[in-house]
């Protein structure tokens, strides 16, 4: 697994190679990272990366030739072909489904634009798809691009084990697709507020039914969309229909 980046910024990516599991990971050969900054394939005396857009119109667009040179470099480098991603906010919403996509594969490029975009010529020529993480605006690919990287990074075998806050299939614990419960740690009291009773009980029935029905109201409160999605997917039972009936 290799992710190459294409971005201004490359000491962003520090982030996700020297940090945390990824970092780990990255450390143990997992996965390997490359960035490929446009600014090193300029020509011209001023490096000169962006200028304005034909047509009129706010801020600046990316110069096709710099992004052309560096991605040429990036896939001589990679030797295979993989995908070609730009982060944008015109792409296609990402989540769970697209990172275990991702994870199948040998990694990707990542192209990080800036300013308030990238030539259409490089994008037609050499993009093979399009990702956003969201309708919110940023101030460029990287922190897209970081998102990504670890939520791919976190599926590969090896990379998180047991010790691990959230084990890989935490997003399909038994709380499949619903939000997690509440989580208690050490001191039984604090500042007044006791641990609920049931978490104390010893009690993994009880503990496991309690938990489920935390993720059951509190995906009902703030995700309904997520309860029917489940409720389609067959993953609610009697018990759980019973509950959610008696919230309303
Ligand atoms: C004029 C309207 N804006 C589009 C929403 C212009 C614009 C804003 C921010 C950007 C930079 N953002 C990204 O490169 C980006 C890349 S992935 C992504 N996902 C969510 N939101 C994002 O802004 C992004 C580019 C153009």
């Amino acid at each position: 697994m290799r992710f190459d980046a294409l971005t201004l910024f490359p000491d962003m990516f520090d982030v996700v190679s020297q940090a945390g599991v990824t970092g780990r990971a990255h450390k143990q050969g997992i996965w390997q990272m490359r960035t490929w900054n446009p600014r090193d394939y300029t020509t011209d005396v001023h490096r000169t990366v962006d200028d304005r857009p034909y047509g009129g119109g706010p801020g600046m667009v990316m110069l096709a030739d710099p992004l052309n040179d560096a991605l040429d470099q990036a896939l001589a480098d990679r030797g295979d072909k993989p995908e070609v991603i730009l982060l944008s906010p015109t792409g296609r919403r990402f989540n769970q489904a697209v990172a275990q996509e991702l994870a199948q594969g040998p990694g990707a490029v990542l192209v990080c634009g800036r300013y308030e975009g990238i030539d259409q010529r490089f994008i037609d020529a050499r993009v093979t798809q399009e990702l956003s993480l969201g309708d919110f605006v940023l101030s460029g690919g990287e922190i897209a691009s970081l998102a990504i990287i670890d939520s791919v990074v976190r599926l590969l075998p090896g990379v998180l084990n047991d010790a691990d806050s959230a084990r890989q299939d935490s997003f399909h614990a038994d709380n499949s697709g619903l939000l997690d419960s509440p989580h208690y740690t050490r001191p039984e009291v604090y500042r007044d507020q006791a641990v609920p009773e049931v978490l104390m009980s010893g009690h993994h029935g009880r503990i496991q039914a309690w938990r489920r029905e935390q993720s059951l109201r509190l995906t009902a409160l703030r995700r309904p969309e997520l309860i029917e999605q489940a409720r389609q997917r067959g993953e609610l039972n009697k018990a759980d229909e019973r509950f959610l009936a008696s919230l309303d």
